[in-house]
């Protein structure tokens, strides 16, 4: 061997060492990681590469030893598929460490959206709120609570379309009648009074609550209730009334009452939200809702690729109809995304080319998905994809990856070359939002002294206070104000004086007098909800040309092209143990320096006795809490906090996660 050969031999053996023994991750499953977006309560969240669909997505990590917490996590986010929510696509456990691969928001936080700009007009402000309900009625109707709905827990996808993220604290519910929980969870500015009060309270209602209090940052700037003080704003929260400044215009200031009404059954409902003036008069319509289906053509080509790249077909669909969120899963859903896109397109180029010189009002909802897919299963197309392989054309020799990509992809697909990734041990977004901070502050931290002692402000939910009850209609009747004199921090606004005779004590006067609103039932315990949910489909019929699956009606075949899979569902609820496990949201890499809570500290913070440090406990019921020492260990009754973030044991039983769907994560457990 010559001498420059052998020089050459040895660098390729030193290149190969370097990199199998490089502590940093380069490649996590079939991801490739690019850069650290982010950090989150358990761990660092990597933008990464799908290396087989070369799309962007976040990889969020975490200890095994949240395993627990994370399955609450996986189990409900995997089984929703709306345009509005983040996509959960596979979950990867390694040695010690699960990754969770979801759809990636290059435009960050919410709450770094709105803090940038201060507030946002009202136009901006209807349209990502109005996605956000749709989110939220989807979820509602997918008989689940989120139970922490914030600023930073909503992303901003490349379009600037909403997407909701982080289902930490999320519950079943029975969607067709109200169930009453206990878990005290979520964050404290964003809390309803009745979860403040520890009373039991309704998921749906709190979440309800929980979108006034965004909807109030969008249109204002900062929180309604939001203390250095955790009691101070608790206080706030149960006994005074947001002050609304005369900017906001009248339907907006109807709505933020009715969502931050004190007694939770005096709220809306989210199709009352959906279909109140605020949105109709920015032209967002209930009708215009889609049902979420998936594209049976999309379906099937992607089915299809996958089989002809020697796919276990059977294996396929038993990962999609299950959603196990492993790789077949991932890759079958990411590829599943960039087809619809590409049908997306062309049926919106066949609208554009069909409408040339018509005069339009055409309205594109804003939510209009990058995927329209829903629940799906897969046992209509067994036998299909049963059939035993066909040649694919063009194969050709070479990397297997370059093949693959070539055959799903589609040759149009450009690689992009990629420039160095920044180190992954620093949190590479930067703190741009702290100049507003002081007016809208990030909420996943936490003065531990805050404490449960200040009963003197507690108060029954059936004596409605004045200044709860007090409205001052504006110009518009549909406009009802709550204007106690007494309060500062009600908006100032001078009532006219045949409104001032209309001031009303009365709780029933919260009840809406709008027109076209519907005021809501009212509530009691145990009792049924009647939330008759619209035929959507009837109403996409009466819908002019408004929306993409709409369109798609126009395309001749298409219509026979789309099912909804919601049916089929096989997701099961079931899963491993009785959990009751709230995860605080605390840690966040991009928050603004000044309210940065380093993990460590929180970690620091948080020391129990007995020394475990993971503060893991199963108690008698079987009931496991496992976290880290981030994590309060709840006594039955007792309400701890943590960074604003507050976790109460529940009395009522959680999900219960029965051993069948427990062989999806058999690797966690
Ligand atoms: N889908 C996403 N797209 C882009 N960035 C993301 C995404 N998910 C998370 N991030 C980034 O990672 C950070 C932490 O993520 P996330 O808030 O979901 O973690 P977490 O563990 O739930 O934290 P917390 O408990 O503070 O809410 C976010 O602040 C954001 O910057």
């Amino acid at each position: 061997m010559k001498k420059n050969e052998r020089a050459n031999l040895s660098a390729s053996y030193n290149d190969l060492i370097a990199s199998i023994t490089n502590p940093r991750i380069t490649i996590i499953g079939t991801y490739r990681v690019e850069s650290v977006v982010g950090e989150g309560s358990f761990g660092k969240v990597y933008l990464a590469v799908h290396l087989l669909t070369n799309t962007k997505v976040v990889l969020k990590s975490s200890s095994r030893r949240e395993a627990v917490i994370l399955a609450r996590e996986i189990h409900h986010h995997r089984r929703l598929l709306h345009p509005n929510i983040t996509r959960l696509y596979e979950v990867i456990c390694a040695e010690d460490r699960i990754y969770l691969a979801m759809e990636y928001c290059p435009n960050g936080e919410l709450y770094e959206f709105v803090s940038r700009q201060e507030a946002l007009t009202e136009k901006k402000a209807c349209k990502l709120f109005w996605q956000l309900c749709c989110a939220i009625k989807y979820l509602h109707t997918q008989g689940c609570v989120h139970r922490d709905l914030k600023l930073e827990n909503i992303f901003l996808d490349k379009n600037f379309d909403i997407k909701i993220g982080d289902f930490g604290f999320s519950r079943d519910t029975d969607c067709s009648r109200r169930t009453f929980m206990s878990t005290r969870c979520g964050t404290v500015a964003y809390c309803a009074p009745e979860i403040v009060l520890g009373q039991k309270y309704i998921g749906e209602c709190a979440d309800i609550w929980s979108l006034g209090i965004i909807m109030y940052a969008m249109l204002v700037g900062r929180l309604p209730f939001d203390e250095d003080d955790t009691s101070l704003t608790e206080h706030k929260i149960i006994n005074e009334q947001p002050f609304i400044p005369e900017t906001i215009s009248p339907n907006a200031t109807d709505l933020l009452i009715r969502l931050l009404r004190k007694d939770y059954r005096f709220r809306p409902s989210i199709d009352q939200i959906i279909s109140h003036p605020f949105f109709r008069d920015n032209r967002y319509h209930f009708s215009s809702i889609k049902d979420v289906t998936i594209s049976t053509k999309a379906d099937d080509k992607v089915r299809r690729r996958l089989e002809l790249v020697g796919v276990d077909i059977g294996q396929l669909n038993l990962s999609i109809s299950e959603k196990r969120c492993d790789l077949l899963y991932g890759w079958w859903l990411l590829l599943l995304e960039k087809e619809t896109k590409k049908e997306n397109k062309k049926i919106h180029l066949f609208y554009l080319q069909h409408s040339k010189g018509k005069s339009s009002s055409f309205h594109i909802p804003p939510s209009s998905p990058s995927l329209e897919t829903a629940e799906v299963s897969v046992t209509s197309n067994n036998s299909k994809f049963n059939n035993s392989s066909r040649s694919y054309p063009g194969q050709s020799t070479g990397n297997l990856l370059s093949t693959f990509k070539s055959w799903l992809l589609d040759s149009k697909s450009k690689h992009t070359s990629r420039t160095a990734s920044p180190s992954f041990d620093t949190v590479s977004t930067s703190s741009k939002c702290s100049k507003n901070s002081k007016i809208l502050r990030k909420k996943n931290s936490f003065d531990s002294t805050s404490s449960k002692n200040g009963s003197d402000y507690k108060r029954p939910f059936n004596s409605v206070s004045s200044t709860e009850a007090i409205v001052v209609p504006r110009k518009s009747p549909i406009v009802q104000q709550s204007c106690p004199s007494t309060d500062p921090h009600y908006r100032r606004s001078k009532p006219k004086e045949e409104e001032k005779q209309s001031l009303s004590v009365s709780p029933t006067s919260e009840k809406n007098t709008s027109e076209n609103f519907q005021s809501p039932a009212s509530v009691s315990e145990g009792s049924l909800i009647s939330t008759s949910l619209p035929n959507i489909s009837n109403r996409l019929s009466n819908c002019r040309g408004c929306n993409l699956s709409q369109l798609s009606s126009v395309n001749s075949s298409k219509s026979s092209l789309t099912r909804s899979y919601s049916n089929l569902s096989s997701t099961s609820s079931a899963s491993l143990v009785s959990i009751v496990s709230s995860r605080p949201s605390t840690g966040s890499g991009t928050r603004p320096t000044s309210y940065h809570h380093p993990i460590d500290r929180l970690h620091k913070s948080f020391q129990f006795s007995g020394g475990d440090s993971n503060n893991t406990r199963v108690n008698a019921t079987a009931i496991f809490t496992i976290g880290a020492a981030r994590r309060i260990a709840p006594t039955s009754s007792s309400l701890m906090y943590n960074n604003q973030n507050f976790v109460q044991e529940e009395d009522e039983p959680e999900e219960s996660f029965t051993s069948d769907s427990s062989r999806h994560f058999s690797d966690i457990f």
